[in-house]
């Protein structure tokens, strides 16, 4: 299979041309770019200098056409809802990387990304891509909106205790932390070395463009919309997220309930990994790889459940987690070139 990739200069598209590389199945045709047409992808990023028979050129739909089954858009907001269409025109399906069709209601795009959302027809036919969650969807899609990174760590550890009833939606606390290349590659001042070294920030306080993914995922498993409070911060590391999860326990919950929940989601699940009952992971755990782990821990006193699920923002919160969908799409298996072990320490 063909794949082309738009914003191949950025940290998303370099971890999806990394990924590739190892998969057996899919072949990058086609690199896109808006600043370095004619470039050898090297001269953005040395680590590449073997694989200089990819040369970065302008996006063109009927070029995308003629070379690729597939394009990944890793491209920041606003462009894809542009591209899109002319891709599907041309017969290719499209993995979207950014937040543009993920919220289902133009008005929350709107308000969060303070941008002008996708048109209606678009976003409705978007297939929001959390393979574990909506796999079947994804295997007749055309075009998926590849969840965000926060959210692919936050739904994972929520989405079975909230489905099988055992945590009180309202009482949800979500406290994340982000290494800082979930800022990209032309990050902000914020995310520059004097600033997040032998530091740690809390930023975009009940502000997060995440929030409203996360509420809309969660209510198709509590049917009901139900608003969370969801805090980021940004440490001082490369890769990597943690969510620690806070929720009030329904009558009668216990350990084994937990657990039971998780295993029932997740027993055929390649990708997440449950920890024992009281054992944490920490984000070094899965560094590299395309794994979300998760522990838990039942507080008696409190009757509250701390849940902790960590993932690699660039691998299973945005490339990885998109290949994992081009392998459901396409019928390859699952696991098509995403078996890395992550890399410790
Ligand atoms: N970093 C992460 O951990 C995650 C990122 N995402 C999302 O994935 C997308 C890509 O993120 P990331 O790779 O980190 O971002 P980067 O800033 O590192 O890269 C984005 C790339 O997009 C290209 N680009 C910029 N403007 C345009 C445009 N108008 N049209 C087409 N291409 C353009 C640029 O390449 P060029 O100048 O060569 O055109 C740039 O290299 C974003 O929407 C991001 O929010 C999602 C999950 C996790
Ligand atoms: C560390 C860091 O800055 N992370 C970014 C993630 C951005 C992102 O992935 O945005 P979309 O999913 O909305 O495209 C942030 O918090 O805004």
């Amino acid at each position: 299979m063909n794949v082309g990739i738009v914003g191949a200069t950025g940290y998303g598209g370099a971890e999806l041309i990394r990924l590739i590389n190892h998969h057996p199945y899919a072949t990058v045709s086609a690199v896109y770019s808006t600043t370095q047409d004619g470039a050898a992808l090297s001269e953005s990023y040395p680590h590449m200098l073997d694989m200089n028979s990819l040369v970065l050129q302008a996006f063109d739909a009927k070029h995308a056409g003629a070379t690729c089954d597939v394009v990944f858009l890793a491209t920041p907001p606003g462009v894809s809802s542009k591209l899109s269409p002319s891709l599907l025109a041309e017969n290719v399906k499209v993995i979207d990387l950014s937040g543009d069709l993920r919220l289902k209601n133009p008005d929350d795009y709107e308000v969060w990304y303070k941008k002008k959302p996708a048109d209606e027809s678009l976003l409705s036919e978007a297939v929001y891509g959390l393979t574990e969650w909506t796999g079947e969807a994804v295997k007749k899609a055309r075009l998926i909106a590849n969840p965000g990174c926060y959210p692919t760590a936050v739904l994972l550890g929520l989405l079975p205790l909230l489905k099988a009833g055992l945590i009180e939606p309202d009482s949800l606390l979500i406290d994340a932390k982000s290494g800082t290349s979930g800022a990209g590659r032309s990050a902000s001042a914020i995310a520059h070395f004097p600033e997040m070294n032998d530091n740690f920030k809390i930023y975009k306080v009940n502000q997060h463009q995440h929030t409203p993914e996360i509420e809309q995922m969660l209510s198709t498993v509590t049917d009901k919309l139900t608003p969370i409070t969801f805090s980021t911060h940004l440490v001082p590391m490369t890769r990597g997220i943690m969510a620690t999860m806070y929720g009030k326990l329904t009558v009668g919950t216990q350990a084994e309930d937990l657990r039971a929940a998780y295993e029932q989601s997740y027993h055929s699940a390649p990708f997440v990994r449950l920890r024992p009952e009281g054992q944490f992971p920490s984000t070094k755990e899965v560094y590299g790889s395309n794994f979300c782990d998760i522990g838990f821990t039942l507080d008696q006193r409190t009757n509250r459940v701390t849940i902790v699920s960590v993932i690699d923002n660039l691998v299973k919160g945005a490339a990885g987690q998109a290949i994992h969908n081009l392998n459901v799409l396409a019928g390859f298996e699952e696991t098509a070139g995403l078996q890395m072990v992550p890399v410790y320490p």
